[in-house]
């Protein structure tokens, strides 16, 4: 398989080097040339396989030539071996039409595990015995942060630099950044928001002489092989639940439209997806784009759900991509430089067929918590309880499934749970005395100044 950047303007790269790369040389994203695809039979041929093997099935057509099955299995194995539930992400039911897909069995409590935990194995292959030394910069609301750094602290051939915007993210999220004292591992708090943070990111890679001394990568969903493994759990969920026979609809948490976007790519694949429902908090320029065209940031409204304040979500450019068929490069300059953009027909029209949305504010938010644990007796997370108010609100025809993505364990936002319905969730064993370790991060202005010097003392240049 080889690659291709939404802005039609960097080489063709193969799958190694587009996941070591990270953003494309042209400011655009990685993409495949064309979308594999399953017939109706393999689909119901994954009934029954564990997650490793459905793992193994969906994503073979996307590693080749440098990968192949035997060595894809190895790395699933490994990196699916970590998570506390044999199913690695289990269906939970809540009503006779509403499930859980629970995402956050991995070892920082996120759904960020399924990907970061494969990505981690990735990079140790496809550095191993070579000279690189791979610079990661990230930035993160929190969970990207800890499942990133938990899959490469300690890591030979890696430094990661990881951004977080100052105070807005949870005291679980920040300890699980700022406690893992491995010297490849560098904090950042910066002033400002996680807009900003990712900004300062794209900068780097877009700066010929920051990007030219150091081999950057990208551990954020800018990432092609992040997304990819994101597509394995629609797969998985929806053969339980009937497909291909029935089709099953999503609903989706959505900040920077990566997950929802690897369920638009298991629909390219063959999977009967009824509906994707893009679930935000108020920060809600997405539910704009997709129910009037208007794709305008606003400023980012602090909300319970941390990890969805996200004005500029990277992967909506795959989509635009997608459906404009062609490179949008002029597009995204465009957007860039103003700030807005409006969707062309033809990408309103295309994402019509396959996409809602919804904006949940506070209330909604609350309301949904409080439901599930009456309900079903389940205790879930405000990112978790958005999607599933989305989920509740979508009018769907009742006879279909819905299943809303549970992307965070509830204790890593335990306040905001507490106070919607009164039960304080606890984290969880494995994740360990948390509350008590030493926490190492350096605080910066959320200038390009100040982190790219910060990272170009500390990181190791190119050869
Ligand atoms: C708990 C949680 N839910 C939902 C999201 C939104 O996911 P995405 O950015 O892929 O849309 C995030 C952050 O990305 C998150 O951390
Ligand atoms: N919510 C995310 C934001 C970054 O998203 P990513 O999926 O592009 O890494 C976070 O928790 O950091």
């Amino acid at each position: 398989m080889r690659y291709q950047s939404t802005r039609g303007a960097a080489p063709l790269l193969g799958f190694r080097e587009a996941t070591l790369t990270g953003l494309a040389s042209d400011g655009g994203l990685y993409v495949p040339e064309q979308w594999p695809a399953f017939t109706r039979d393999e689909i119901a041929a994954f009934a029954g396989l564990s997650y490793v093997e459905t793992a193994v099935r969906v994503m073979l057509p996307f590693v080749g030539p440098h990968l192949d099955e035997d060595a894809l299995r190895t790395l699933c194995t490994t990196a699916y071996g970590r998570f506390a539930h044999a199913a690695v992400t289990p269906l939970v039911q809540l009503d006779d039409r509403n499930w859980l897909l629970e995402l956050f069995h991995g070892p920082t409590l996120a759904f960020k595990d399924v990907a970061l935990q494969l990505l981690g194995q990735l990079f140790e292959r496809f550095l191993a015995g070579g000279s690189t030394q791979l610079t990661i910069v990230g930035a993160t609301s929190g969970d990207t942060g800890s499942a990133a750094i938990d899959a490469v602290a300690g890591r030979i051939g890696v430094d990661i630099f990881m951004l977080h915007p100052k105070g807005r993210v949870s005291k679980v999220q920040r300890r699980q950044m700022t406690t893992v004292l491995a010297p490849n591992v560098h904090n950042i708090a910066i002033d400002g928001s996680f807009d900003d943070a990712q900004a300062l990111v794209k900068a780097m890679f877009n700066d010929p002489r920051f990007a030219g001394r150091f081999q950057l990568s990208a551990v954020n969903s800018i990432n092609w092989a992040r997304l990819m493994a994101q597509v394995v759990y629609y797969f998985y969920a929806a053969v339980r639940l009937g497909a291909p026979d029935k089709p099953v609809a999503f609903s989706v948490p959505t900040g920077n439209f990566g997950d929802v976007f690897a369920g638009y790519v298991a629909a390219k694949m063959g999977l009967p997806v009824a509906k994707l429902i893009v679930a935000t908090n108020i920060n809600d320029i997405l539910h704009r784009a997709l129910s009037s065209g208007d794709y305008s940031t606003g400023t980012v409204t602090p909300t319970a759900a941390p990890s969805m304040d996200i004005q500029v979500s990277s992967n909506f450019e795959r989509l635009l991509f997608d459906l404009a068929g062609a490179p949008i490069g002029d597009q995204m300059r465009g957007f860039e430089a103003a700030r807005a953009m409006q969707l062309t027909n033809a990408q309103r029209d295309g994402a019509a067929g396959l996409f809602a949305s919804n904006a949940v504010d506070a209330d909604g938010m609350n309301e949904a918590m409080r439901w599930a644990y009456a309900e079903a007796g389940q205790v879930i997370d405000p990112h978790t309880a958005i999607g599933l108010a989305a989920a509740r609100a979508s009018g769907l025809d009742p006879a279909t499934p819905i299943v809303t993505l549970a992307t965070a364990h509830p204790a890593k936002f335990a306040d905001a749970v507490e106070r919607a319905t009164g039960v304080r969730p606890t984290v969880p064993a494995r994740v360990g005395d948390l509350h008590q370790r030493e926490e190492r991060y350096d605080t910066l202005p959320g200038t390009y100044q100040a982190v790219s010097s910060y990272i170009a003392e500390r990181a190791i240049p190119r050869p």
